[in-house]
């Protein structure tokens, strides 16, 4: 499986309905504080739009709600793999991501067989409190020499200048939030990204 080397993650359908048609093809749906019922009708109008759009949705944390409406990609961390049934998750046919940030987290990582795994924080992030330093993106040559031929998603405190440095070092993908959804015009920053992305995706 190949993954789209710009992953962008937000936390609304509103967002995607913003920047999926600007050409975006892997798009995480990261919701939290909201309802179980909110988050169900998050997830079905990001969908249609991810699918009239031909970009990859994955559903971060509510794996459930995922299977229920007919997603085929969740990401979950470790903390969520813990009180996941990844039975139902593969008998569903979901695709699975998995966070990672340390050593003994990319061994259970792996003895989960995921269908990708992120390593963060690359870099410092402003999005949420983390208990792990900057890993730096030196560290995703080892993770990728660990995980061979499975794809690397990067993630934390990446922008557009960050890019090439965290794929030149083995990431498939990029995983990123503030940079666009705090940017002062974020359909441009999106454009950034792909623009900045598009020798990777060859
Ligand atoms: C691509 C990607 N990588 C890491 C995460 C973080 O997942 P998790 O550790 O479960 O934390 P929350 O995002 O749920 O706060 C992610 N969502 N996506
Ligand atoms: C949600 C998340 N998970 C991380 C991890 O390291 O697992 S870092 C992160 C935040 C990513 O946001 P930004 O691009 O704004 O830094
Ligand atoms: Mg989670």
């Amino acid at each position: 499986m190949r993954l789209d080397p710009f992953y962008l993650i937000v936390d609304s359908a509103e967002w995607i309905s913003r920047l999926v048609p600007l050409g975006v093809k892997l798009v995480q749906l990261r919701i939290k504080n909201k309802t179980a019922a909110e988050i169900r009708v998050e997830i079905r109008i990001a969908k249609a739009i991810c699918a009239a759009y031909g970009s990859q949705l994955i559903v971060n944390d509510y794996w459930q709600l995922a299977i229920e409406e007919g997603c085929d990609f969740i990401h979950l961390g470790q903390e969520d793999l813990e009180v996941a049934d990844l039975g139902a998750i593969r008998a569903a046919g979901q695709k699975l991501g998995l966070s990672t940030h340390d050593s003994a987290e990319l061994e259970t990582a792996m003895a989960a067989k995921p269908d990708y795994i992120a390593l963060g924080p690359i870099y410092p992030t402003i999005l949420k409190q983390m208990k792990w330093s900057p890993q730096g993106p030196e560290r995703l040559r080892v993770w990728k020499e660990r995980i061979g031929d499975l794809p690397l998603v990067a993630i934390g405190g990446l922008n557009a200048d960050r890019l090439d440095g965290v794929l030149s070092h083995g990431a498939d993908s990029a995983a990123v939030v503030t940079d666009i959804t705090l940017n002062a015009d974020p359909e441009t920053r999106t454009r950034q990204w792909l623009a900045a992305t598009a020798a990777w995706r060859q």
